[in-house]
């Protein structure tokens, strides 16, 4: 309504100023005119989205059809000044965020890895195989080891599991994983994290052979990532998860500044160190950074993995900023079937007005993880192959 308003106040000027000023003056009115309309209609929107898509929209109105209609009823009052013709720069409006869809993504990768199972299988007669050792009954970590045995079965890649006792020893466990090193069915050990406090986690890390150390966290595969030149035998799963996403979207990594929230072994530091692979500028953020939001808002890409549910604000992104969220936190839900639901690290309806790129929580980096690992384990079989002729 608000454009056929101005577009006939339009015609009524030009009515006016073709009855009293001369024909070479009437380019730089209809200039002016165009301009004035631009303006106004950009106060109709109450966002610069709606700015934006009038200024577009409105401008053919003016010369549209309904121009002759009106020609006759001419205005009382006299015409106004004219003013000085300033033109408006029209910006684009941004283009809607990419949401990026870790379960397709993750589908086409399981995919992938299916052929060359089958191809390992018909070629070698070896089905890549993978054990995966449970200590205590965390629900978390319970659901986490049933997807990676689900997503196995998926693959044709054989699972193997060990389930302790919280209370077990640690010499028990390590003695699960020397039984699975030992085992040459077995080609990829995955003891899940988080084992109970009692027990000395990097001994029993270190204790999983290289050549099975599937989720990358052997002091010699982190230390091989670190180091420029060396090339470690695999990379944690959730951090090649994220660069699989970024460069699946042709994300350019090369000299832009990425930020990532968390060091852990799991994510935070394996991540910073791939993205340094990947020739970005990277500066991470933990838990005793000061203002971490002033660091955040300078970030190209940001990638958050502290496991703190909406830690990251729309105000600490940058527009355009790619975002990729792994935090995934369990929050209180009556209205959820299991009485809690799965939120990121990053306040997602916030974020997602800023972003150009973004992952979800629950369906971005999570599934792509588990496919990480069962690539993992087929690289690992086939090593095994490699090896042994
Ligand atoms: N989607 C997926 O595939 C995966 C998701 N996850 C999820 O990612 C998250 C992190 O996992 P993980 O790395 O194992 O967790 P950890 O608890 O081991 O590490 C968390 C890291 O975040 C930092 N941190 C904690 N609080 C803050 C804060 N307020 N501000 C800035 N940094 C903070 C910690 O800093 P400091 O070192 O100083 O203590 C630490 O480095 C969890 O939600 C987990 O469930 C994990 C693996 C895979
Ligand atoms: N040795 C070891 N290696 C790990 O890689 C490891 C670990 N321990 N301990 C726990 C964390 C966490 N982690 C996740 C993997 C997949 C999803 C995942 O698939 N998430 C789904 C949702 C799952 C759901 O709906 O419950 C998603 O985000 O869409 C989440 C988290 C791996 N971790």
């Amino acid at each position: 309504m608000a454009a056929l308003t101005w577009g006939r106040l339009v015609k009524r000027k030009m009515a006016a100023d073709s009855a009293s000023a001369s024909a070479s003056a009437s380019a730089p009115v209809l200039f002016s005119l165009l301009a004035r309309s631009r303006r106004c209609h950009a106060t109709v929107g109450t966002s610069k989205e709606d700015e934006d898509t009038h200024a577009h929209s409105t401008s053919p109105s003016i010369l549209g059809p309904d121009l002759p209609d009106i020609w006759s009823s001419l205005p009382t009052s006299p015409p106004r000044p004219i003013p000085i013709p300033i033109p408006i720069p029209i910006p684009m409006p941004p283009a809607p965020p990419t949401i990026i869809d870790g379960k397709s993504i993750a589908q086409e990768i399981r995919s992938h890895i299916s052929k060359h199972v089958i191809n390992l299988k018909n070629s070698y007669d070896k089905v890549p195989g993978l054990a995966v050792i449970l200590v205590g009954h965390r629900r978390d970590s319970q659901s986490y080891v049933r997807y990676k045995i689900k997503a196995c079965n998926e693959v044709g890649i054989t699972s193997f599991l060990a389930q302790l006792p919280h209370s077990c020893s640690e010499d028990e466990v390590i003695d699960s994983v020397t039984r699975f090193n030992e085992d040459p069915s077995v080609h990829g050990i995955l003891v899940q994290l988080p084992l109970p406090q009692h027990m000395d986690e990097e001994r029993i890390l270190g204790a999983v052979s290289l050549h099975k150390d599937v989720d990358g966290f052997h002091p010699l595969n982190v230390g091989n990532l670190a180091l420029r030149g060396r090339q470690p035998l695999f990379i944690p799963c959730a951090a090649k998860a994220c660069l699989q996403l970024l460069l699946r979207h042709q994300i350019d990594l090369v000299g832009k500044h990425a930020v990532v929230i968390g060091r852990s072994k799991v994510v935070g530091l394996p991540t910073s160190l791939l993205l340094q692979r990947h020739y970005s500028t990277v500066s991470i953020v933990h838990a005793f950074t000061h203002r971490p939001e002033e660091i955040t808002r300078e970030a190209d890409i940001v990638i958050s993995a502290a496991g703190v549910a909406n830690l990251v604000r729309g105000s600490w992104l940058k527009r355009g900023v790619v975002v990729i969220d792994v935090g995934t936190n369990p929050i209180e839900d009556p209205d959820s079937e299991h009485g809690y639901r799965l939120t990121g690290d990053v306040h997602f309806d916030e974020a997602v007005k800023v972003a150009s790129a973004i992952t979800p929580v629950p369906g971005g980096v999570g599934p792509v993880t588990i496919a990480m690992l069962l690539s993992n384990t087929l690289d690992a079989a086939k090593e095994a192959c490699r090896s042994s002729v």
